[in-house]
């Protein structure tokens, strides 16, 4: 089967339709204020209703509050929320009881301890995303453009499906497949012209370069 792509972070009507044409299997919208790529509730709105039937919505979040999410989810119509802040799995259970939306973790990875982390996770949410750490004082705590060391997960085997993240382009999504079996892939600045501009013609070379490895 094909791996399953997400374009994260899209903001305007043009990146909706990119990724609706690429065959992307989920669309993400950012809600964190500090990010190029936030969108306010209602601009969210907005571009979830474009997002064809077959394509799954995702909000991602960073350290919510119920009030936040309240608001989020009651306007948005969304098929998961992505968790990148420091939610603990207590809150992650917390948040997928009281939205009823299926819930997917992101992890930042370094070094190989980081990986101690998973296990918590994966009893509670319903995916993981493996992501690299963002670095020490970043502005973002994802949607940096940088990769992990992929070896660290070569081979690895989670009871829940998880997604690949961090720094893939339509050059390396091959090899990063290659080198970690990931069959789902979260893609955000390496199919941007700069920070926050979603090209097209990089989510369409991503998602065929994903397709042919
Ligand atoms: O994209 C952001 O601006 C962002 C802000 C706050 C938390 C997470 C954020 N992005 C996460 C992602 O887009 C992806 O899930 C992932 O980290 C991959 O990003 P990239 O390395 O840019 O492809």
């Amino acid at each position: 089967m094909a791996p399953r792509v997400k374009i994260c972070g899209l903001s305007k009507p043009a990146h909706v339709e990119a990724v609706s044409r690429s065959g992307a299997a989920y669309a993400g919208f950012v809600f964190f204020p500090k990010s190029p790529r936030n969108v306010t509730i209602a601009q969210a709105r907005e571009l979830a209703l474009m997002v064809p039937l077959g394509v799954a919505k995702v909000a991602l979040v960073v350290n919510a509050t119920d009030a936040e999410l309240d608001a989020i989810t009651a306007q948005v119509p969304l098929d998961m929320l992505q968790l990148h802040g420091k939610e603990t799995p207590e809150r992650v259970a917390e948040i997928r009881a009281r939205y009823g939306l299926p819930v997917m973790k992101a992890l930042g990875v370094a070094e190989p301890s980081d990986l101690e982390a998973i296990p918590a996770y994966e009893a509670v949410a319903d995916q993981i995303l493996v992501d690299a750490k963002a670095p020490k004082g970043a502005a973002l705590p994802g949607g940096n453009g940088l990769s992990f060391d992929w070896t660290l997960i070569a081979g690895r085997k989670w009871s829940k499906p998880w997604m690949l993240a961090g720094g893939l382009t339509p050059e390396n999504v091959a090899l990063a497949i290659a080198r970690t079996g990931a069959n789902q892939l979260d893609v955000s600045s390496g199919v941007e012209s700069a920070p926050g501009v979603k090209e097209a013609s990089l989510i369409k070379d991503f998602v065929a370069a994903a397709g042919a490895a």
